[in-house]
């Protein structure tokens, strides 16, 4: 009998559509039943992901090719707990606030965990729980925020191509000619929907 093989990616990233209580933010928030969503599904909205080895990232020749395709050239790293982030309390409440930036967001989680929440293309959240291993690109234009899970711990990398712009628009941010593209290529035009994750 045949099988279907799993996504190794899964095993780092998954993504679900949320409930719509206003409880803990660092909780799952499933729906109830679980509306689980494909790391295919995500990439139709332009979220790509990897599985990518944590504890090697300083020679993965995986991480070397991806950052040579896609023009990655600065690193660093965020690491989210009070210790460690400068202003952490407002840090951590300015990431949960509905934002886009003009350029795409690359994080990859080399160590704990945490949540990216995306809107899909009827405004519901999708929350992509991005774990040891995961990295994600969420594009330019789209609305989304973060926050950390119930480990309350995260070391991210993050990537950008050339100086970094970490600067987050809040919602209503429309007008921007960066929200306009991700608009006409993932939400409005035909074959939304099409994209395919390069990595896959
Ligand atoms: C885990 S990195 C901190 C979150 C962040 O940089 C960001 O822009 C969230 O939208
Ligand atoms: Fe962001």
């Amino acid at each position: 009998m045949g099988s279907i093989a799993k996504d190794p990616r899964e095993d780092v990233i998954q993504a679900w559509y949320m409930d719509d209580s206003d409880e803990d933010q660092r909780l799952p928030h499933h729906r109830e039943p679980k509306e689980f969503v494909s790391l295919d599904k995500l990439a139709e909205l332009g979220v790509l992901s990897w599985r990518l080895d944590a504890d090697n990232y300083e020679t993965d020749e995986e991480l070397k090719k991806i950052r040579e395709d896609r023009g990655y050239s600065y690193i660093d790293f965020c690491e989210v707990c009070p210790e460690k982030l400068p202003n952490y309390e407002e840090k951590i409440k300015n990431f949960f606030e509905e934002h886009l930036h003009t350029d795409e967001e690359i994080r990859y989680a080399v160590a704990g965990s945490g949540y990216f929440d995306v809107r899909d293309v009827n405004e519901s959240w999708i929350r992509v729980w991005v774990k040891k291993g995961g990295m994600i690109v969420l594009p330019a234009g789209i609305y989304h925020r973060f926050t950390l899970d119930s480990s309350n711990y995260i070391k991210a990398m993050r990537l950008f191509v050339g100086d970094p712009i970490w600067t987050p628009y809040n919602r209503p941010h429309d007008h921007l000619p960066a929200r306009q593209e991700y608009v006409e290529t993932f939400v409005n035009a035909d074959g939304a929907g099409l994209a395919v994750n390069a990595a896959a």
